[in-house]
């Protein structure tokens, strides 16, 4: 298991290539958050494009050091530019990230996320009820059953229930998985660590998940998936915390946050809390 300060100091050295060199992660995401995503990735250094086609997807492939697939809102046109993004990430060895938000929604859903299994995303994060459903579907833990745990787009499982699933699907990945929730969970498989902070209001706006997913991309363009992972989710939750010092309500919460992130340092950033036990 890695050592907590190697860890940290994983953290600092991603945070600051992101805010050195501006890396750019392409987005296929959904219409709801797309704003969000992209402005949470410039706040933390890095650079945002967004596109639906799938020769736009290969291109954002070529062209950037990471991209994110999130498959809230699916349009016909996703049939097609979907496999083929993740199938180019895949056969480049460039790193690409995960959000199965919505699974067990729709069959064209259902579909696209089965076939996405020999891709091997580098992240997947999600909140607990669509890890649990994506480790059963990909059947490395539980069943297809799972699926229909899935209620629209938010949990309705703890963070604990899907340990065992965000494992499982780290092992098989060779990457790292985030559960998120009031507690996250962040495994590459053989560590599994939780980070803390943030506040109950990022559950009380939409997109925080989605935005955290197109940040992840950002820092997988400089660090190793479970570093990457951990920098994102960590910056996440120091952001959170600060803006709940100075907003008390959604709206306002959203803006602070955006600065939070913006403004967090390296250092802030692998200082947050963080614990850490054997997988
Ligand atoms: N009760 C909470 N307390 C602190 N942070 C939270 C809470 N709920 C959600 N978050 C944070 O919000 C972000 C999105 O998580 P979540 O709402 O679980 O994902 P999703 O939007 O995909 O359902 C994560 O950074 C997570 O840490
Ligand atoms: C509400 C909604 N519906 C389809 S995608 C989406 C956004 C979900 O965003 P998040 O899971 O980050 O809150
Ligand atoms: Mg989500």
């Amino acid at each position: 298991m890695i050592e907590m300060n190697q860890l940290q100091s994983g953290i600092v050295e991603a945070a600051s290539k992101v805010r050195a060199s501006n890396p750019m992660a392409g987005s296929i995401t959904n219409s709801v958050t797309i704003d969000f995503v992209a402005n949470a990735q410039l706040a933390v250094g890095g650079s945002a494009a967004m596109v639906y086609l799938p020769d736009e997807g290969e291109c954002l492939v070529a062209a950037g050091g990471a991209v994110y697939i999130n498959m809230g809102t699916l349009l016909p046109v996703y049939e097609e530019t979907l496999p083929r993004t993740a199938a180019a990430a895949h056969a480049a060895g460039k790193p690409w990230v995960l959000d199965p938000v919505g699974i067990g929604i729709g069959s064209l859903r259902t579909k696209l996320l089965r076939g996405f299994k020999p891709y091997k995303p580098a992240i997947v994060r999600g909140n607990a009820s669509e890890i649990i459903a994506l480790a059963g579907l990909w059947d490395l833990e539980g069943d297809a059953s799972e699926l229909s745990r899935a209620r629209g787009v938010d949990t309705t499982d703890t963070v604990a229930a899907a340990r065992d699933a965000a494992v499982a699907l780290a092992r098989y990945t060779g990457g790292a998985v985030a559960v998120s929730g009031e507690s996250d969970l962040v495994t590459d498989g053989s560590t599994v660590a939780y980070s803390t902070g943030g506040s109950a209001l990022m559950g009380k706006v939409t997109g925080f998940g989605c935005s955290l997913g197109g940040v992840a991309a950002v820092y997988a363009a400089q660090a190793d998936p479970f570093t990457a992972t951990l920098a994102a989710v960590a910056h996440y939750n120091v952001a959170g915390t600060r803006a709940a010092a100075t907003a008390d309500a959604p709206a306002s919460f959203k803006v602070a946050f955006i600065d939070e992130l913006y403004r967090a340092t390296p250092d802030d950033i692998a200082n947050n809390p963080l614990r850490i036990e054997e997988a």
